[in-house]
C-alpha cells in the first residue's frame, strides 16, 4: 500500500515536473484554478485538449455539437473506430482523463449558439480557446467574449496554412472587424474600374508590359464599351480549349432551354467561352441573387462549388478580371475544379497550431499583453512562421466598440419601452436623450417610430442570448449592447439592471 501511494506520488512529480519548470510555480499553480471554455472538438479541438490538460489547466469545459465520423480518425487522435457515432466531447474527455487525472473536464454535447449559453454562462471562465470550422459559430464566440471581457484565442487552418489571434476587449480589435458581410454597389466599380484607373496612373508600371483595361459597367450594359477592338457582346474572354460549337452564346442558351435537366446542357453551360457582356450579365444576376439572400436572413454566404450563386459569382469575378488584364479566362466547369478544390487537413498543422494557442493564451492570463501576436503558419519552409502586433479596437466595428452590459429580466412580461426607460430613467423630462434601439441589424424604434415600446420583449424575440443595442441620437454616447439573461427562480417579475447600466446615459 505504502509503495504503491509513493509510486502514484512519484508520477504526479514527475508529470507536472516540466510544465512547472517551464511555466514557473506561481502561473503553474494558478493554472490548476484556472477555468477554460474550449469549443470545438474536431482537428484543433483534439490536438489542443490535449495540450492544455498536459499544460495543467484545471477546470476544462468542452464543448461541441457533432458525433464522431470515420474520416475524421486520421487526425483527431482521440478517436478510435469503436467510437464512431459517438460524441466528440464526451469520448474526448474521456479519452484525455487518462492523461491527467487532476484536471476536471466537463463535455458538453451541443451547440454553442444555443441560448441557455447565455452571457453570464460565458462570464464563468476565465479564458475562451476556439477551435471551430465555420464562420457563423466563430462571430457568435467572438461577440460572447466581446461582451463579458472574457478573453479568447481564435484559430483556424487550411492545408500547410493556419493562423492564431489572441482577441481581447478593448486591447485588441475583434475577429469581426475583418469579416466582409455582403458585396456594395461600390465593389465592381472599385475593383473593376478605379483601381484599375489607378494602377493606371502609375506609368511605370507598363513599360514592359500590356495595360489593363478599367471595365465601365455602364457602358458594358449598354454594349457601347469596346474591349480589343470589340463590343462587350461579341469579344469572348478566351478560354483553353472551348468545345466547337459551345463557344457560341445564343446556341448555348438554346440548347439550354431545350434540355433544361440534361447533364449535356450543363456541360456546355459549364464549359462555353463567355463574353464580356455574359460575364457582366453574371456577376449583376449573382450579386443580386446573394443579396437576395443576404436580405431574406441568411448571415453568412460561403463559398461552395456546389452552390450555383456562389460559383456564378467567383466564376464572373474571375473573368472579368480575365477581361480586364487581357489573360486567359476560365470555363465555369474550371472554376468549379479549382475554388472547389477541398483542401486537406493536415495533422501537423492542427499540432503546431494548438501549441502556438497555449502560448498565446498563457501571455493573456498572465496580462502580458505586449507579447500578444497574431501568428500565422506559412507554407516557407525557412521561415515557417510569421507574427503581427495586434491592432487596436476598431472604431467603426459595432462588435468590439461597443459598450455592454447584462441584463436579468423575464421577457415574457418586460416590454422595450420599460427597458428603455430603465436606461434613460423615468423622467418624460425635455432633456432626456432620444434613442433608436435594434436587436442585431433589425430596427425595434426609434423616436419616430414607437410602435413596438409597449410590446414584450419574447413578442419581439429579444430573448436570453440575444442583444438589444440602444443607439443615442445624437451619437455623443456609445451604443450599448444589453445582454439580456433570465432572472434567477425568485419571483422577481419587474425589471432589474445593474445600477451601471443607469450611469452610462446619465449626467
Ligand atoms: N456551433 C457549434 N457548436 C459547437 N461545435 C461546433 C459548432 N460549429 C462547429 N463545431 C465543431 O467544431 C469542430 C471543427 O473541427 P474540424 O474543422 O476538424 O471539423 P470536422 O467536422 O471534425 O472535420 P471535417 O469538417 O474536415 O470533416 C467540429 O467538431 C464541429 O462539430
Ligand atoms: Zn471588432
Amino acid at each position: 500500500m505504502a509503495s504503491e501511494a509513493t509510486t502514484a506520488a512519484k508520477h504526479a512529480g514527475s508529470r507536472t515536473s516540466h510544465a512547472r519548470a517551464i511555466l514557473g510555480p506561481a502561473l503553474h499553480e494558478r493554472l490548476a484554478e484556472t477555468k477554460v471554455l474550449l469549443v470545438g472538438a474536431g482537428g484543433i479541438g483534439c490536438e489542443l485538449l490535449k495540450n492544455i490538460v498536459l499544460v495543467g489547466f484545471g477546470h476544462i469545459t468542452l464543448l461541441d455539437l457533432d458525433t464522431i465520423d470515420l474520416s475524421n480518425l486520421n487526425r483527431q487522435f482521440l478517436f478510435r473506430k469503436k467510437d464512431v457515432k459517438q460524441s466528440k466531447a464526451l469520448v474526448a474527455a474521456r479519452t484525455v482523463s487518462a492523461f491527467n487525472p487532476n484536471v476536471h473536464i466537463h463535455p458538453i454535447h451541443g451547440n454553442i449558439k444555443d441560448t441557455q449559453f447565455d452571457l453570464s454562462w460565458f462570464k464563468s471562465f476565465d479564458i475562451v480557446l476556439n477551435a471551430l470550422d465555420n464562420l457563423d459559430a466563430r462571430r457568435h464566440v467572438n461577440k460572447m467574449c466581446m461582451a463579458g471581457e472574457i478573453p479568447l484565442v481564435e484559430s483556424g487552418t487550411a492545408g500547410y496554412l493556419g493562423q492564431v489571434q489572441p482577441l481581447l476587449k478593448d486591447r485588441t480589435e475583434c475577429f469581426d472587424s475583418n469579416t466582409l458581410y455582403c458585396v456594395g454597389k461600390e465593389l465592381p466599380d472599385g475593383v473593376f474600374y478605379h483601381d484599375i484607373l489607378n494602377l493606371l496612373s502609375m506609368e511605370d508600371m507598363w513599360r514592359y508590359r500590356d495595360k489593363p483595361t478599367p471595365l465601365d459597367f455602364d457602358a458594358i450594359k449598354e454594349d457601347r464599351f469596346i474591349l480589343r477592338g470589340e463590343p462587350a457582346s461579341q469579344a469572348k474572354i478566351p478560354i483553353n480549349g472551348a468545345p466547337n460549337g459551345a463557344a457560341s452564346t445564343s446556341s448555348a442558351k438554346a440548347v439550354n432551354g431545350d434540355m433544361a435537366n440534361g447533364s449535356g446542357a450543363n456541360g456546355l453551360k459549364d464549359q462555353r467561352e463567355l463574353s464580356l457582356r455574359d460575364s457582366w450579365e453574371m456577376f449583376v444576376n449573382s450579386t443580386d441573387r446573394l443579396a437576395a439572400r443576404l436580405r431574406a436572413g441568411e448571415e453568412t454566404i460561403s463559398f461552395d462549388k456546389d452552390d450555383d450563386d456562389t460559383l456564378d459569382f467567383v466564376t464572373a469575378a474571375a473573368n472579368l478580371r480575365s477581361a480586364a488584364y487581357g489573360i486567359q479566362g476560365k470555363s465555369r466547369w474550371e472554376i468549379k475544379e479549382m475554388a472547389g478544390n477541398i483542401i486537406p487537413a493536415i495533422a501537423t498543422t492542427n499540432a503546431i497550431i494548438s501549441g502556438l494557442i497555449v502560448l498565446q493564451a498563457l501571455h493573456l492570463l498572465r496580462k502580458s499583453y505586449d507579447r500578444l501576436r497574431n501568428v500565422h503558419l506559412q507554407f516557407k519552409p525557412a521561415v515557417p512562421l510569421s507574427t503581427i502586433t495586434l491592432s487596436p479596437p476598431n472604431v467603426s466595428c459595432g462588435v468590439c466598440r461597443d459598450t455592454y452590459a447584462e441584463i436579468l429580466v423575464d421577457p415574457a412580461r418586460v416590454t422595450l419601452g420599460d427597458v428603455i426607460d430603465g436606461i434613460l430613467g423615468d423622467e418624460d423630462e425635455e432633456g432626456r436623450r432620444e434613442v433608436s434601439t435594434f436587436e442585431e441589424k433589425r430596427l425595434l424604434s426609434d423616436p419616430d417610430f414607437d410602435d413596438n415600446l409597449g410590446r414584450t420583449l419574447e413578442s419581439l424575440s429579444v430573448t436570453r442570448g440575444k442583444f438589444l443595442s440602444i443607439v443615442d441620437e445624437d451619437g455623443e454616447y456609445e451604443t450599448i449592447a444589453l445582454a439580456i439573461g433570465v432572472l434567477p427562480l425568485v419571483s422577481l417579475s419587474h425589471l432589474y439592471c445593474c445600477a451601471l447600466i443607469f450611469h452610462v446615459f446619465g449626467e
